[in-house]
């Protein structure tokens, strides 16, 4: 485990989730120093995890050797151009998660010269599952790049995109995609409650049926749809339920869905890029 200090701006559910997959992965909790402007986040930081706190960003840059940039992609330009003048007399790696905000970006907001990973992780980093994909600028040299996937790969998958546009794409696909996996759930367990099920059988079923298609599909070789045809019998239940949601256009609508996240990470660079 690396011995950096690492600072997180902004203490929600990311930066929390990042937090607690680095102490449970070992990271010592006395090397995280995190701000935030809700004095209750900050003090339940310092209850719960043992952290550092700071009331102020310009603590966090001076303390840490990485600065993560954990706050809404609204509130990410304020705090670049709060930290800038500081960044120019310290060598520090930023590593920034948020969403829709491209490197040129944080680069007109930081200084040219700042060494910055932009990044896209996901919320199953707080259960050290987590998938994050990376892109370094030109100013990010080996080490620190080896420090930013340190610090990501406490909390799941790493992958490293040379080019940036991708992680728009990126972003649709892992960065919200927890949240398409919660909603069939979600509609799975309405289902099932109809079908008569109880709340608690349905929820502990549609649990470890997900917990074990995600298993089967990892450790396996063989594609979703070669898998897919392992459970379905021949004139069986299966074949009812996913012709039912073929013929419902379902492949379709998670096109459009994924197309609908990517164009919003467009939209967002552009919206909330720099001006
Ligand atoms: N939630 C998710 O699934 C993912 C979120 N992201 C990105 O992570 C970033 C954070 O998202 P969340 O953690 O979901 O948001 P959040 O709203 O839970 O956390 C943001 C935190 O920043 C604090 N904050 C606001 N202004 C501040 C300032 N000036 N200085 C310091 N702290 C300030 C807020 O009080 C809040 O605690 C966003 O940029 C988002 O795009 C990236 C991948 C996944
Ligand atoms: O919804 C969002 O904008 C963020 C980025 C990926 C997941 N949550």
């Amino acid at each position: 485990m690396n011995t950096k200090t690492i600072g997180f701006i902004g203490g929600g559910n990311m930066a929390t989730s990042l937090m607690r997959g680095l102490i449970a992965s070992g990271h010592s909790p006395q090397q995280i120093w995190v701000s935030d402007t809700v004095p209750e986040t900050l003090q339940a930081h310092a209850d719960q995890l043992h952290v550092n706190i700071a009331a102020d960003n310009a603590n966090i840059v001076n303390e840490a050797d990485v600065v993560v940039l954990a706050v809404k992609p609204q509130t990410l330009r304020d705090v670049c151009l709060q930290i800038a003048p500081q960044l120019k007399q310290k060598n520090v790696l930023v590593v920034s998660i948020a969403a829709g905000i491209s490197q040129q970006s944080l680069a007109l907001w930081l200084g040219a010269n700042t060494a910055i990973v932009r990044c896209m992780p996901n919320t199953p980093a707080l259960v050290q599952t987590g998938a994050t994909a990376l892109h370094a600028n030109p100013q990010v040299n080996d080490e620190q790049k080896d420090l930013a996937e340190n610090i990501l790969r406490a909390v799941g998958l790493t992958l490293w995109f040379g080019d940036e546009a991708q992680l728009d794409a990126v972003t649709a696909v892992s960065g919200s995609g927890p949240a398409y996996f919660f909603l069939l759930m979600e509609a799975m367990e309405r289902a099932a409650l109809e079908l008569g099920l109880d709340e608690h059988s349905a929820r502990l079923l549609i649990q470890q049926t997900a917990l074990g298609a995600a298993k089967i599909a990892l450790e396996s070789a063989e594609s979703p749809a070669q898998l897919r045809a392992r459970v379905t019998s021949p004139g069986g239940t299966t074949q009812q339920a996913v012709e039912t949601f073929l013929q419902h256009g379902f492949v379709d609508l998670v096109a459009k869905a994924l197309h609908a996240a990517r164009d919003r990470s467009i939209e967002m660079s552009k919206q909330l890029g720099a001006d």
